[in-house]
């Protein structure tokens, strides 16, 4: 008798990368993702016997990643998500739900023309999907999408004590790498439309108040995507805070009225947090499949 048992447990493939281009017409289209797909189900026998009869292959599930963007297509990452989660449980009895996520990388048009592009979007844009039996939850975001501004931003106020050392200011530069996902209350709604939508909510956020630190900033942008998007629940933000430290120019005789920075690369403020619709069921569920903060 085992003094051991098996707990949770997932597997499939990851990191496919899938680049879908359409060319029905002269104009051509793409989509550029990196898709990971983990079934989750009776895989007891594999793990306790070595028994692979309910183990569809790592290999398969690749395939089915590439076979799916012909067949299906990708109209957005999130769909694609879903399409593979309709086919795997379907297919497989045993298989009750899993995690499948993507990454997605932006291109546009070189001076608009019909087949060649270049790498445009900073930033990832990012979806993953649980499935368990038949709900479906879905989480967005995107990472790396890097904004800076040069004034309309202090940090006053805080405690200080025998190790402080930071001088107040109402005029600093603030420079971030936004890291965000929200969490989608459904799955019926126009994926792309609410990714562009919440990147500029996220944007003119950033610009458009004094901030008076990043923690203020990250909850202002929550608070507004929430208000404008109903299909909303949570968003989440890991930001650092990118110091951006002003010269000392004086040992040269010369001011420095924040024109000359040392933009330092570490160490780094880490501001995190997370906003919810008033009401709204929390879902620690979802989160826990989501590698770091968000
Ligand atoms: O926006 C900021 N938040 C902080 O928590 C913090 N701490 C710090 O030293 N500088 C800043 N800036």
């Amino acid at each position: 008798m085992s003094a051991v048992k098996l707990m949770s447990n997932q597997y499939g493939k990851a990191e496919n990368r899938v680049v879908r281009v359409y060319r029905d017409a002269a104009r051509h289209e793409l989509r550029d993702l990196n898709v990971s797909s983990q079934l989750h189900g009776d895989f007891q026998a594999a793990h306790t016997e070595g028994d692979n009869a309910h183990v569809v292959p790592t290999d398969t599930q690749k395939n089915t990643v590439f076979a799916k963007a012909k067949e299906e297509g990708i109209r957005s990452p999130e769909q694609f998500l879903l399409t593979l989660a309709d086919h795997f449980t379907s297919s497989f009895g045993w298989v009750t739900g899993g995690r499948w996520s993507a990454e997605e990388y932006g291109w546009s048009r070189i001076d608009g023309h019909d087949h060649s592009f270049y790498r445009s979007e900073p930033e990832v844009r990012t979806a993953a999907l649980l499935r368990d039996g038949a709900a479906s939850e879905l989480v967005s975001g995107f990472y790396g999408l890097t904004v800076l501004k040069t004034t309309e931003s202090g940090f006053v106020g805080y405690p200080k004590d025998a190790y402080t050392t930071l001088p107040e200011t109402e005029d600093r530069i603030l420079a971030t790498d936004i890291s965000t996902r929200w969490r989608l209350s459904t799955t019926d709604v126009d994926f792309d439309a609410v990714y562009r939508k919440v990147r500029g909510i996220i944007l003119s956020t950033f610009t458009d108040h004094y901030s008076k630190a990043l923690q203020h900033t990250l909850y202002q942008m929550g608070e507004n995507v929430i208000d404008a998007v109903d299909e909303i629940d949570e968003i989440r933000f890991s930001c650092p805070n990118k110091h951006h430290f002003a010269s000392d120019l004086s040992p040269f005789g010369l001011e420095n009225p924040n024109e000359v920075f040392h933009a330092a690369d570490r160490p780094y403020g880490l501001i995190e947090a997370s906003i919810a619709r008033e009401g709204a069921a929390e879902r620690p569920d979802v989160w826990a499949g989501v590698a770091g903060f968000c």
